[in-house]
């Protein structure tokens, strides 16, 4: 994808990121098999944006996330956090890390402790990253519970007293509690009831602008990441094929996959499709194809498809495709 490098709003960075998971010997020295969750993955996140992912499901969209945060290591390539390498970031001060780049998770009710209080949820946070104590905690503890929108004498309750919606902004305000400068928000509102998800995604955005954060969005839904997404990529198992801004990418994408999704189940007014409704016979993550992965898939496929993998050129200025057919900027067709 573009080299952002020279741009110097450029926060976090990843470079031909490599995951795989297996490998080695088994017990009895046969080959273990290796799974490839993400397949070499270049993207730029520019301070105060939004960039949304957009994958379907097993397409890698976790397993960046938890290496954009520093959960997880590469197995190839690196992660920059404005200039420094995400590797001796983690080892040499975690919480220096974690002060600077947060999570929110899928799951907002399980991923809180069931025996803890919230208040003790939020204290962690606050104070072995921000080294509050007494007073200072509780207030700051308040001001969290206010920032999301939640009555400060929920501080007092377990996770399992809470819906999913307030769970969730619990866990936003853990993430908050660290002070940080992004977020990777990944699929955030997925297990939230539709109505609770525009509140929790009106939350996100006010958040947004209150502290000068810029987000990662993760989702599998089309219309989550138009409505929130500055800059979107989407993901097709394990790289990203095209990424724009949301709007070049939503009116005229360049990439056949990225056409398909969009046209798969349109709604007027509203993008009613997950990319689950255009995903079918999706390659092995056992053994990857060696050239596009949608080239099985794709009506515009030729025989430089199969032979080798499209790297991100083929495109507009600040709109990627790794395609060597890519649509008609102009009719996208
Ligand atoms: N720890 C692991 N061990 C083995 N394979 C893994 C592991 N984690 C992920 N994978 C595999 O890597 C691929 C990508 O998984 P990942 O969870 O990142 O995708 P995803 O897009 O987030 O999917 P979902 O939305 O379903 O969580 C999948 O084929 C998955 O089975």
């Amino acid at each position: 994808m573009s080299d952002a490098s020279h741009v110097s709003d450029v926060v976090l960075q990843t470079r031909d990121l490599v995951r795989t998971f297996g490998g080695g010997r088994t017990l009895f020295g046969g080959q273990k098999p290796t799974v490839y969750a993400v397949r070499g993955i270049d993207v730029a996140v520019r301070k105060g944006e939004t960039l949304g992912i957009v994958g379907e499901s097993g397409c890698g969209k976790s397993t960046l996330a938890r290496m954009l945060v520093g959960l997880d290591r590469p197995t190839e390539g690196n992660i920059t956090l404005t200039g420094s390498d995400m590797n001796d970031l983690i080892a040499h001060d975690r919480h220096a890390l974690s002060r600077r780049i947060q999570y929110v998770f899928q799951d907002p009710i399980s991923s809180l402790n069931p025996r803890k209080l919230i208040r003790e949820t939020l204290a962690g946070p606050l104070r072995y990253l921000r080294g509050l104590s007494g007073e200072d905690l509780n207030k700051r503890l308040a001001e969290l519970m206010d920032a999301v929108n939640l009555r400060p004498e929920f501080l007092d309750r377990y996770p399992h007293e809470f819906s999913g919606g307030q769970a969730q902004r619990v866990g936003i305000a853990r993430a908050l509690a660290a002070e940080p400068e992004i977020i990777v928000l990944d699929e955030p509102v997925s297990a939230l009831d539709v109505s609770v998800q525009a509140q929790v995604l009106n939350l996100l955005a006010d958040l947004k602008k209150k502290f000068g954060l810029t987000y990662v969005f993760i989702s599998h839904d089309l219309s989550v990441v138009e409505a929130v997404s500055d800059r979107v990529a989407v993901m097709y198992f394990g790289r990203v094929v095209e990424q724009a801004k949301g709007r070049a990418l939503f009116d005229k994408p360049l990439h056949p996959y990225t056409r398909l999704l969009l046209d798969s189940a349109p709604v007027p007014g509203k993008r009613g499709l997950t990319v689950e409704d255009a995903s079918a016979e999706l390659p092995d993550p056992l053994a990857p194809p060696p050239g596009c992965a949608f080239a099985p898939r794709c009506p515009r496929a030729q025989d430089d498809c199969v032979a080798k993998v499209p790297d991100a050129q083929y495109g507009l200025e600040n709109h990627d495709a790794a395609c060597f057919h890519p649509l008609n900027p102009v009719t996208s067709a």
